[in-house]
């Protein structure tokens, strides 16, 4: 994902400025025009950067950084600070209540993926117990009707179309009251994709919109849309009341930066992003632990989350105590890659820990990276208990290689390739230990508020030296304003 190189360049930028001796008006600009560029090139709409930048230099106090103290984290916490506020318009989206029927209206250019999109949230929805429906009044594209009820049979959601119907608002008006009638709570209504040129197309959205009373309206913009995400977003709010956008194709090429220009032009916030054409290819988009992860800070949040999701319960404890040691050995390797085989999405967990980024299964090679994964599962089928289970990077001598290499009917040279990714999974890793891991329990506990205490607990002790121990911590909690911040920001621990 690009939006990993704009984090990586923002990161540089204040490594680069906090390794100065002497951090004076100079040295801030030199960093705060490498992020804005940074920025610009990501196709983050040039206004917007300007403004942060202006901010930052606003909040950023010279004479706390002449101190010499925690330079990186004052610079750090003002520029998270000034990028979640770009991403969050002040007000949450319409929540939909389970049980009670809410009708969400999707709009957005052709191509967005829209109709995939719309799958995708009803699919989501289904899997926590809604009842959710489809409605396709997009009656301009020839194709669109069969489209929806492909991907809603395979879902096996309820949809409602018609081949011969041309009114798109009848259509609508008519899915709208059967699956009302049916006690569907989740009513999505798939409109025609356009352009914003075209004025008809406009006007039959507002006219769907009209005749439907959405609870929701949500914009869905293809995140490749580069800088014309501004005034595009901003022609869809002026016809219709959009309240939330979904961001896809999150996994491509695209530089991602429009996704906070849409934020801006709708003043909506961004609620899921789409990172695949599969359905469970859908992750919400929680803008805090977002940012934590483009700054390369890691997002220990989102990292249990999706433990607790992928991992099969029985296996969780066990696996997250082996992690908590730092002995991460060649069988969790093995296990985890069956977790990953099985159920596809583990690429996301590791994608939340810093230094893990994509490397293992980078986006869009996803077969390409699960054909290697086999083949890394085969040579360690030709493994010893002991190998497997050994913590001892010496064990593995060149007899035990080859031997692996026959028995797997791989290349030495893959068996050594393997092994170095072992080596370089288990590094990261082996920071990690003492890491407290945070239980579900832990994970509510946070969700209130969790004070230094309870934080003191869960961070390894190295790291809550480098903070200065508790005092040090109380007080930067009390910077950070909430304890869920710290989940996020001390998922790198490489301040
Ligand atoms: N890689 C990737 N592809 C996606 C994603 N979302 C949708 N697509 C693909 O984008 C293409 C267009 O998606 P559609 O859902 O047909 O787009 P649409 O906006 O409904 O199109 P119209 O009905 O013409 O407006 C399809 O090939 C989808 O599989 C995503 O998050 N990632």
């Amino acid at each position: 994902m690009v939006l990993a190189e704009l984090g990586g360049r923002i990161s540089r930028a204040i490594q680069h400025m906090s390794n100065a001796t002497i951090i004076d008006e100079k040295v801030l600009n030199e960093c705060l025009n490498e992020i804005t560029r940074a920025l610009l090139s990501s196709d983050v709409q040039f206004q917007l950067v300007r403004d942060m930048q202006k901010n930052i230099k606003a909040i950023v106090n010279l004479e706390d950084l002449a101190a010499g103290h925690n330079k990186r984290r004052i610079i750090q916490q003002a520029i998270f600070n000034e990028l979640c506020k770009m991403l969050d318009p002040g007000k949450p989206a319409f929540t939909p209540k389970k049980g009670k029927p809410s009708i969400i209206m999707f709009v957005g250019l052709q191509g967005s993926g829209k109709t995939t999109t719309c799958t995708k949230y009803a699919y989501y929805h289904q899997k926590k117990g809604w009842k959710p429906a489809l409605v396709c009044a997009d009656t301009f594209r020839a194709g669109a009707f069969d489209q929806l009820k492909q991907n809603a049979t395979k879902a096996k959601i309820p949809f409602y179309g018609s081949y011969t119907e041309s009114d798109p608002v009848k259509i609508a008006v008519e899915g709208v009251e059967t699956f009302k009638k049916e006690n569907c709570d989740l009513i999505i209504v798939d409109t025609s994709g356009r352009h914003k040129q075209e004025a008809a197309l406009f006007e039959e959205m507002r006219q769907v919109s009209e005749a439907t009373k959405p609870d929701l309206v949500i914009f869905v913009m293809d995140s490749s849309i580069g800088q014309a995400a501004f005034d595009q977003a901003q022609a869809f709010k002026q016809s219709v009341p959009v309240g939330a956008v979904i961001v896809t194709k999150m996994d491509g090429h695209a530089k991602g930066g429009g996704a906070l220009s849409a934020v801006a032009a709708t003043k909506s916030p961004v609620i899921f992003i789409g990172t695949g054409e599969h359905m469970d290819e859908f992750e919400v988009f929680d803008v805090k632990p977002f940012v934590s992860r483009l700054l390369g800070m890691g997002d220990w949040t989102g990292f249990m989350d999706k433990i607790h999701e992928v991992v099969p319960v029985d296996q969780q404890p066990e696996l997250l105590q082996k992690l908590s040691e730092g002995n991460f050995t060649l069988r969790i390797m093995y296990e985890q890659f069956q977790n990953i085989l099985k159920m596809g999405p583990i690429g996301q967990v590791f994608s939340m820990l810093p230094g893990f980024s994509a490397e293992l299964m980078p986006k869009g090679r996803e077969k390409e990276s699960q054909a290697k994964i086999k083949r890394y599962m085969t040579m360690m089928d030709s493994m010893t208990n002991e190998e497997l289970d050994s913590t001892n990077p010496k064990l593995m001598n060149e007899s035990r290689i080859m031997r692996i290499a026959r028995g797997s009917g791989r290349q030495v040279r893959e068996v050594m390739e393997m092994l170095e990714e072992y080596k370089r999974l288990a590094k990261i890793w082996s920071k990690m230990k003492g890491l407290k891991i945070p239980t579900r329990g832990d994970m509510n506990m946070r969700s209130r508020n969790m004070n230094a205490q309870h934080m003191s607990k869960i961070l390894p002790p190295q790291m809550l030296k480098q903070i200065g121990g508790m005092g040090g911590l109380q007080s930067l909690m009390k910077q950070m304003g909430s304890s869920k911040d710290m989940m996020g920001m001390f998922g790198g621990g490489d301040s």
